[in-house]
């Protein structure tokens, strides 16, 4: 499923999970139980033990309720032995009631208790495993590749595992609950059976018709809240655009907020009815099963009664055996609803762990070739073809070019023309769809994406301006040394954000953003020079600058430069700009059109050359003339 122009949903989905789906999904509990059983082994253990005892508590109850309605009617048949309860305690009649009575007494009170402790146990648990989950989502979403992340269909299955993430709690809880129910069954069914075996028949009767409509309703509900993830991604969007310090400026200037809000309650509707639908269906003939199973309960009791006053039953009997028969029935309807829903949850699990079987794709080989250091001879573009992943358009093709070592190339091209990409590329973002890039003459795919990572400092346009403190912004260009304060100063004195720090009121301790209370803004020059001390925070070998300057002032984009050409020295860069005064200082630029190289050389000789570079260098001078 992708996010399609013109998709249309149908109504309702009219093909449910078969049967076997259902079994497969029901695998996924395994799954769920062994993580939860990670998540903590003596919680688990407790909330197992604790559902043993509180499973053959109801037997218990009945059959005490039982022995004091026997005892009553065999002590209303005696002649009293004096007018006053009295009387009766110095017989020692009453011994036995008593006891029973205190036993009952006990029992209730324990699994007061008990069912207490559960529902302590359950909600620590379930509290610890959501967290579990969370942690495993993200340690996952972070092994995975940057074209997982720009993708739709990956958006989607991310987003429905985050909702299973926190979802799935009452799961747990019913789980267990289900085991600690079949057991009280089979104790209760164990004492019916001693008593009359053919009225276990009748119980299916009652719950068959039940089982069937509730799985129906779970897969449709599944189907439907499946099928609208991208339905409920725009939703999130839209109210995260509607009222988000990023867009508000935007939002208001243009007036959108009345147009974003129509369109959220338009969407929303939509969902809402379809909803609303499954929900009075599920309603409906919710009503009608529970009827049948009442019908065949009264079947069973009325039967239980006759055999009482023919006397084949006493009235201890008929105490226990319809209290009995009442509770079984409840219990196997509840076992059976419940064995359905958790196929039905189980379905969701599948959300979550099918988002853990993706699988990163741009992995390191085997044995992996170390990234050279220094760089000696360069770096090879050897006939590179790319096409991002599920599209049929080439963004780059035929690209051969050499960057040689210490030296600083420029991308130049119009929109769109294939620069980020070259630099997705070569930080191995993604491989080449044909041909190669190599460094000093191995090939990138022969290196780990992590070691070639860890010796390129790339800023790209779009760079993160994190809530973090000032601080923390610039050390996490080199998240091992963000305590390393000379090295945070080195790199922010090179990249001229010192000068920014020095004026906030807290310094380096400063919270930056909006996000938080006592966060300042800054603004979008002086967040870059932040941005761009990030990656003077490595050791890099090669320093990539994807257009990070595009909101410096000229003078600040001059100073920039000047540093960045002045730390390269012997550093192999590349820098994108549309800007040709920084453009100029490149040794090398490259002119890109369509992603392939239109020019290339320097700047003097491509002026010379009066080709497409020399006719927007001076469109841009004249722009200043
Ligand atoms: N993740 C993606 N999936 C599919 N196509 C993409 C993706 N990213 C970029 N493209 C397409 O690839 C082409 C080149 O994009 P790229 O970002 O490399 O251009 P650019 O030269 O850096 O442009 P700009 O100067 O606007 O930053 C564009 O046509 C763009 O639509």
């Amino acid at each position: 499923m992708s996010d399609l122009p013109g998709r249309r949903p149908p109504p309702l989905p009219d093909k449910s999970p078969t049967l076997r789906d259902q079994i497969d999904n029901l695998a996924h509990l395994g799954r769920l139980v062994a993580q939860i059983w990670r998540t903590s082994r003596f919680l688990t253990a407790a909330s197992i033990g604790l559902r043993i005892i509180a499973a053959l508590q109801p037997v218990a109850v009945l059959y005490a309720a039982k022995l004091i309605v026997d005892e009553v009617v065999r002590l209303s048949a005696v002649t009293p032995p004096g007018p006053g309860i009295l009387d009766w305690f110095e017989a020692g009649l009453l011994n036995s009631v008593i006891g029973f009575l205190l036993l009952e007494l006990a029992l209730v009170l324990a699994n007061d208790l008990i069912s207490r402790a559960t529902g302590l146990v359950d909600s620590i648990l379930s509290e610890l495993h959501s967290n579990q989950v969370s942690v495993e989502l993200m340690q996952h979403a972070a092994r995975l590749d940057l074209q997982h992340f720009e993708s739709a269909e990956y958006q989607d299955r991310l987003e429905r595992a985050r909702r299973q993430a926190a979802g799935r709690n009452a799961l747990l809880s019913q789980i267990f609950g289900q085991a600690q129910d079949i057991i009280t069954v089979m104790t209760l069914a164990a004492g019916l059976f001693i008593y009359a075996p053919w009225l276990i028949l009748l119980l299916p009767l009652s719950f068959i018709p039940s089982v069937w409509g509730e799985s129906r309703f779970n897969s449709l509900a599944y189907m439907l809240s499946r099928w609208r993830t991208p339905e409920r991604r725009e939703l999130e969007y839209l109210r995260h655009i509607g009222a988000s310090a990023e867009t508000a400026k935007e939002v208001k200037l243009f007036g959108l907020g009345d147009y974003l809000v129509t369109r959220f309650k338009g969407l929303a509707h939509q969902i809402f009815l379809e909803n609303r639908r499954v929900a009075i269906l599920r309603a409906g003939w919710g009503a009608a099963f529970a009827a049948i199973a009442s019908l065949a309960y009264y079947a069973a009791y009325a039967f239980i009664v006759w055999r009482t006053i023919t006397g084949v039953f006493s009235l201890g009997d008929l105490a226990f055996l319809s209290g009995s028969f009442l509770r079984l029935n409840g219990l196997f309807q509840k076992i059976l609803l419940g064995f359905t829903q958790i196929a039905g949850q189980s379905m969701y699990l599948d959300d979550l762990f099918s988002f853990f079987e993706i699988e990163p794709t741009v992995l390191p080989p085997p044995a992996p070739a170390a990234f050279p250091v220094p760089i000696r001879s360069g770096i090879v573009f050897d006939n590179v073809g790319f096409k991002y992943p599920e599209t049929d358009h080439w963004v780059v093709r035929n690209l051969s070019f050499t960057l040689p070592a210490g030296e600083t190339l420029a991308l130049v091209g119009e929109n769109g023309a294939g620069k980020t990409t070259i630099v997705k590329l070569l930080t191995r973002l993604y491989d080449p769809s044909e041909g190669r890039i190599t460094i000093d003459g191995v090939d990138l795919r022969q290196m780990a994406p992590a070691d070639i990572h860890a010796h390129v400092g790339v800023i790209f346009q779009d760079f993160i301006r994190y809530s973090f403190s000032a601080r923390d912004n610039i050390g996490v260009g080199r998240i091992e040394a963000r305590e390393d304060q000379d090295r945070i100063d080195t790199a922010a004195e090179q990249s001229l954000a010192k000068g920014v720090i020095a004026r906030l009121p807290k310094g380096y301790d400063q919270q930056l953003g909006r996000l938080f209370k006592q966060g300042r803004d800054l603004s979008g020059g002086e967040w870059q020079k932040v941005a761009i001390a990030r990656a003077y925070m490595r050791d890099a070998e090669l320093i990539i600058l994807d257009e990070p300057t595009a909101a410096l002032d000229a003078k600040a984009e001059a100073e920039v430069f000047a540093r960045f050409k002045g730390l390269a020295i012997g550093k192999t860069a590349v820098i994108i700009s549309h800007r040709f005064s920084t453009v100029r200082m490149a040794d090398r630029i490259l002119v890109l059109d369509n992603g392939a190289i239109l020019e290339a050389g320097t700047h003097e000789q491509l002026v010379a050359l009066k080709g497409r570079y020399a006719e927007l260098f001076e469109l841009q001078a004249a722009g200043y003339r």
